[in-house]
């Protein structure tokens, strides 16, 4: 992928008129469901065979607190992929002291996105870093999460399979509310218990909590934006900014939609399978 931070800044730069008109141009016919996954499945195998030593490019989808860091990260370990967060790299901006993180602050902290601007300088400062180390392949979560970003992206590269993680909103809300991480080891838990009505006569979703060790349990931290109010503003902001997201890859043939049915260990070993992907360890790492 080397070339890719810098095509990625040179595109941001360029207007949004002519971007469009090029990615528009690139438009293959609506794709169906079946074909997406098909499409998933020869990923899955393109990545055990590695004929061209090409790795996967993926992006995660979904709402705050769907699980899109805990399944791009366990799929990035068995791809051999580097799992590459937004939010993580907005949050290690935020944790550097001066005027830039005060003012990331004030939009992040408040539910809202940063600018399209400074989340392409943060992404391409960590792709060059990447391209420096020879990383191959990547897992994207929470980019791109607005119609010019993803215009951006498909300017400078070429995505593989775009994932989408679903969950009810009402579960969706507790898990936000019950994220913690230790301080110490970075280790992310959850303290929420979801056990709700399935939506439209669904099955019953269950998702015990994930608790932290003792070790780590007087360590716990809760993130600024995971209040009731802002994740409330940060789901608003989702589906206004960031589903159309969604309809830009379906359209492109690119999305493959997962509903997940309940907790890691049920949810881990469905996700395998719909991208034909085999865990050598899975019973182990299902249930870790
Ligand atoms: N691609 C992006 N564009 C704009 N802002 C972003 C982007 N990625 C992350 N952020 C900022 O970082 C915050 C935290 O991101 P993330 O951890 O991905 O949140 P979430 O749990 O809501 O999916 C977002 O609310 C937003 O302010």
């Amino acid at each position: 992928m080397a070339g890719i931070s810098h095509a990625i800044r040179a595109c941001a730069t360029a207007s949004r008129r002519s971007l469009s008109a090029a990615s528009a141009a690139a438009l293959p016919k609506e794709a169906a469901a079946a074909e997406v996954r098909a499409a998933a499945a020869a990923t899955g195998r393109k990545w055990r065979e590695r004929e061209d030593g090409r790795r996967v490019q993926w992006v995660f989808l979904g709402c705050p607190g769907v699980g899109k860091g805990t399944y791009a990260s366990r799929l990035s370990q068995l791809l051999d992929v580097p799992h590459i967060a937004t939010g993580d790299l907005v949050r290690e901006a935020l944790a550097s002291p001066g005027p830039f993180s005060k003012q990331l602050a004030e939009i992040v902290n408040h539910g809202k996105l940063v600018s399209d601007e400074i989340i392409i300088n943060l992404l391409s400062r960590r792709l060059e870093e990447g391209e420096e180390k020879g990383e191959l392949g990547f897992i994207l979560d929470g980019f791109p999460r607005t119609i010019r970003q993803a215009e951006i992206l498909e300017g400078v590269t070429d995505i593989d399979l775009v994932i989408n993680l679903k969950l009810q909103e009402e579960a969706l809300l507790a898990k936000c509310l019950g994220r913690r991480m230790c301080s110490q080891c970075g280790g992310n838990f959850n303290v929420a218990s979801i056990d709700i009505e399935g939506e439209n006569g669904g099955p019953r979703m269950c998702m015990p909590p994930l608790l932290p060790p003792p070790q780590c349990e007087s360590k716990l931290i809760t993130r600024a934006d995971d209040t009731e109010e802002v994740v409330k503003e940060r789901l608003r902001v989702y589906h206004d900014l960031s589903e159309p997201v969604e309809e830009f890859y379906k359209a492109r043939g690119k999305l493959l939609e997962f509903n997940l049915p309940g907790g890691i260990p049920e949810s881990w070993p469905k996700l395998l399978q719909a991208l034909n992907i085999e865990d050598p360890d899975n019973e182990r790492s299902a249930a870790a």
